[in-house]
């Protein structure tokens, strides 16, 4: 029977290294009873709104196409990364995690953010098997600028336990180490649109 995790066996998982969450801190502050806490990390990607012409997945053409519309920044610990109200940002999971093939999860906001009026991820399912940081699509839903510090708790993890093991995840994302922009161009359907238009 598929289910939620809870405290004992997250902490086993972590105990026997079946899940990888690193660096993980302070488990106790970390882990709540079915949720573990992860950290902000430093890296910040932003639309360079100014110049991107449409975000069209049949115009990008190779991995690079739209790397060149984004602006990479990287703030140091102690100092606030600042979210306007409305505006969109990429950042990352401070931890690096890898999921056992039994277990997904889901990423999803802290009731002390979302009070705030942050939404830390609008896509929020994490592959059993996945390797690599998080990318967190942070929106700032209020009224007044946020400021976000690296290394504070900003989202939580919720594991599943899934009716049998399947293949580890090897997708777009896997390995990501850092805040990784939308690879949707690289979607079969999407390829198979773009060779017929060439
Ligand atoms: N906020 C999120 C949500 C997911 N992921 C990672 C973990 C997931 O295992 C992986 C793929 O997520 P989806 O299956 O939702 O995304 P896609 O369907 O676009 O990717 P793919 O085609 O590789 O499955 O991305 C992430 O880094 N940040």
């Amino acid at each position: 029977m598929a289910n939620v995790l809870g405290s004992n066996e997250i902490k086993n998982m972590l105990d026997r290294g079946d899940l990888i969450v690193t660096p993980l801190l302070d488990l106790n502050r970390q882990i709540g009873r079915a949720s573990l806490d992860v950290r902000l990390g430093q890296d910040f990607v932003l639309f360079r709104k100014g110049q991107i012409p449409v975000m069209d997945v049949k115009r990008a053409f190779d991995n690079t196409a739209w790397v060149d519309y984004y602006d990479h920044i990287r703030t140091d610990y102690g100092q606030p990364f600042i979210l306007h109200p409305g505006q969109f940002v990429l950042s990352s999971t401070l931890e690096f995690l890898r999921l056992p093939r039994n277990v997904m999860a889901y990423v999803i906001g802290r009731s002390s953010w979302g009070r705030a009026g942050l939404v830390i991820a609008t896509a929020t399912f994490v592959d059993p098997g996945f390797q690599g940081v998080i990318t967190l699509e942070l929106v700032n839903e209020g009224e007044v600028p946020l400021s976000l510090y690296p290394g504070t708790r900003i989202a939580q993890l919720v594991f599943h336990r899934l009716d049998g093991e399947v293949q580890a995840y090897k997708g777009k994302y896997a390995f990501d180490t850092k805040a990784t922009a939308s690879k949707a161009y690289e979607d079969e359907e999407v390829l198979r649109l773009t060779r017929r238009e060439n």
